[in-house]
């Protein structure tokens, strides 16, 4: 009996020892799992979709570092452009010192080219065959005058019935008309002759012989952009359109209207009111015979100048951006950044909104009405800082040629002194900025400056390797040819007898 109740004892011990022995391997299970989850939690947190940026935060700031490479067969064009327009409004600020309503073209190995409405330019046409860049280079235009330059002093007409591209702009303080289809076009143009008529009787009353001269502060400029010509000729006629292009053009100067027209090929229009025209932006066209009409020069007279002409450019997509601009007898190929769809929407917040009652009569022709009060967003502390001409990306960016440009000593660009903006050319350029030379894989950025420094005093790269290193050939040589080849310098023309 004894003998049963030990082992019926034992037989229990046994079936707890098991169960204990599962309940621990379960508990050990259930740690592994909750640890399991707790890894998964944190990962979850981890890689939990950052909040959108707002206007005051914008994340992509580039680099004050600008690659000044040219796009092989684009002459003096950068490959890569600065994408951040904030970068193109600083270099702008540099250049234009004091003058009103200036804006960027593009960028090539040279600087920064930019024209401005007031004493430079009057009006533009810009043309190149479809996704030549003509909207993404205009939009960068409009978008550096309107963030330049209060609504009070800049309005903004739009006319372009292609798409819903300027859809952004449409409850904007600087737009004061957005005709987005092409049944609203007719009456656009009956608004901006309208509008025309109207500042002539405000000019007449005042006894101001242009606008120049007003003193009012109620006649902002106007700038029009006419994203396809070719759908005005539908709302109107062929004739219609010249004569009325012919008015507003050479009239509408007087009065503080510049437009800027845009096309794929001004070839078939008509010729009157090109002559209006002061600055061609043309980008590639697949015919020879469409370089005059797009640039006012012809083929060999833009070869004499040393432009390339728009049948000569690179197609797009690649050459999407490369524009020859012409404002005769200058002439220059640049390439114009691409704003990146949140780019150029982070831009467009940083825009005053029109005030309520504005968005509910949009046909009220009053300019000013328009122009009047508004509420300012405010501004992105770096955009707010670079509109003010501080030296902002040079002293926040830590990019390499921020670096190398305060370990060497070399002068930023930002503090560079230009010419006074009377003197400007009308196709400005800022000098070649000291702060942007390429940091080259193995050369000394000392060896690399002095190369640039040098390059303008001579006729060769080997020349220039003979006056710098003493020797016109191996090590140094290489050297030479790296640095000239990243910033387009010294092409290599030269026949190699006169280099030693
Ligand atoms: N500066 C640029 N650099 C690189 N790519 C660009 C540039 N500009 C435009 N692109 C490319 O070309 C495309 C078309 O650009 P955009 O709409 O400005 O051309 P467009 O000349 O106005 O065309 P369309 O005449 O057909 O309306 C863009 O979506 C982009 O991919």
């Amino acid at each position: 009996m004894e003998t049963m109740i030990f082992l019926l004892f034992v037989a229990g011990m046994l079936v707890a020892g098991v169960k204990y022995r599962r309940m621990m391997l379960l508990v050990a299970d259930l740690r592994a799992d909750l640890a399991t989850a707790k890894a998964m939690l944190a990962k979850a947190t981890v890689e939990q979709p950052k909040p959108k940026p707002t206007h005051s935060s914008y994340p992509d700031v580039t680099p004050t570092y600008i690659d000044y490479t040219p796009l092989a067969g684009a002459g003096k064009a950068l490959a890569k452009p600065p994408s951040d327009l904030r970068t193109t409004l600083q270099h702008l600020a540099k250049i234009v010192k004091g003058e009103k309503y200036c804006f960027p073209l593009g960028w090539a190995s040279d600087g920064l080219y930019s024209g401005c409405f007031v004493g430079d330019v009057n009006h533009i046409l810009i043309s190149g065959m479809s996704n030549a860049g003509k909207d993404n280079a205009v939009t960068g235009m409009l978008l550096s005058l309107a963030l330049n330059h209060s609504p009070k002093d800049l309005q903004i007409g739009l006319i372009d019935g292609k798409g819903l591209d300027w859809l952004g702009w449409s409850n904007k303080a600087h737009t004061w008309m957005l005709a987005d289809e092409p049944e609203k076009i007719a009456a656009a143009m009956a608004r901006l002759t309208e509008e025309r008529r109207r500042r002539r009787g405000i000019l007449a009353a005042a006894q101001c012989a242009s606008w120049d001269e007003y003193q009012g502060g109620d006649l902002p400029l106007l700038v029009v952009f006419i994203s396809e010509l070719s759908l005005l000729e539908d709302a109107t006629k062929a004739r219609e359109l010249g004569a009325w292009l012919n008015s507003e053009l050479s009239a509408g100067r007087a009065f503080g209207i510049r437009y800027i027209i845009g096309t794929q090929n001004a070839s078939n229009f008509d010729t009157r009111w090109r002559g209006q025209i002061s600055l061609f932006m043309a980008g590639f066209q697949p015919s020879r015979s469409a370089d005059e009409p797009n640039t006012g020069m012809g083929t060999s007279d833009l070869d004499a100048i040393g432009a390339i002409a728009p049948s000569k450019l690179i197609a797009p997509p690649e050459g999407a951006g490369v524009f020859t601009v012409v404002h005769a007898p200058k002439a220059a190929t640049i390439r114009v950044p691409f704003l990146t769809s949140q780019h150029r929407k982070w831009l467009l917040d940083q825009l005053p909104d029109a005030p309520k009652k504005a968005l509910h009569h949009p046909q009220s022709s009053a300019v000013s009405s328009r122009a009047g009060s508004t509420t300012q967003p405010a501004l992105d502390p770096m955009l707010a800082a670079l509109l003010n001409g501080e030296p902002l990306l040079a002293e926040s960016s830590t990019a390499s040629s921020t670096v190398l440009a305060r370990d060497n000593g070399i002068k930023p660009v930002f503090s560079s002194t230009l010419p006074s903006s009377s003197t400007q050319p009308i196709l400005s350029v800022s000098g070649i900025p000291p702060v942007a030379l390429p940091a080259i894989e193995g050369i000394d950025p000392d060896e690399v400056q002095k190369i640039v420094e040098a390059a303008p005093n001579y006729s060769s790269r080997r020349a220039l390797c003979q006056a710098l290193f003493g020797l016109s050939g191996g090590a140094p040589y290489n050297k030479v040819k790296l640095v000239c080849d990243a910033l387009g310098l010294l092409n290599g023309n030269q026949p190699l007898q006169q280099a030693a």
